[in-house]
């Protein structure tokens, strides 16, 4: 199941490697997206994708700057940020979405943006591919970074 509009493309990611950043704020929900970034990269032939647990969505950043300096060939980050009281949430999805950016500019790995970034739990549910959910922003976030890679792989051969 994917977004309105999403593309549901499978590459052929075989010996691709991949590493799954995943907060651990709103565990529920969390595992939903985590199930469906773990079935995207099953869809595109990944083998043995590397997990990485971090504590928050503010912390993803430092860990998908790691994996892709690691060997990494594309990341996939995951969060769900839920608006409190304060302006908090304003910082912390600002930090992950240009720390993330930053990432994947400048590694040249790709990084799948699978941060939920909701105004409440509602929200969140709907897009975390859960029963009953309409979107499942886990599976897009995978099959967009193994994508990218795999184009950017394939029109970059013979290239280097
Ligand atoms: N409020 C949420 C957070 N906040 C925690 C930060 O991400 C970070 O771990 C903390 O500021 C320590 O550095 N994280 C989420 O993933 N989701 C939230 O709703
Ligand atoms: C997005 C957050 O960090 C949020 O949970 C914090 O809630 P609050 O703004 O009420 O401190």
């Amino acid at each position: 199941m994917s977004g309105a509009g999403a593309p549901t493309v499978h590459a052929d990611g075989h010996g691709l490697r991949v590493a799954v950043i995943a907060a651990r704020w709103h565990e529920e929900i969390m595992g939903g997206l985590l199930d469906g970034a773990l079935t995207a990269l099953s869809h595109c032939k990944v083998e043995d994708p590397v997990v990485v647990r971090v504590p928050g969505t503010f912390e993803l950043p430092v860990a998908a700057s790691r994996m892709a300096r690691s060997g990494c060939e594309a990341v996939v980050a995951l969060g769900v940020v839920i608006r409190g009281g304060t302006p908090h949430f304003d910082y912390v999805c600002s930090a992950a979405t240009s720390g993330l950016t930053q990432v994947s500019v400048e590694t040249g790995v790709p990084v799948g943006f699978g941060v939920l970034t909701c105004d409440d739990e509602e929200q969140a549910y709907a897009r975390s591919g859960l029963p009953g959910s309409q979107e499942d922003k886990g599976y897009e976030a995978a099959s967009a970074a193994v994508s990218t890679a795999v184009v950017l792989r394939d029109v970059l051969k013979g290239w280097a």
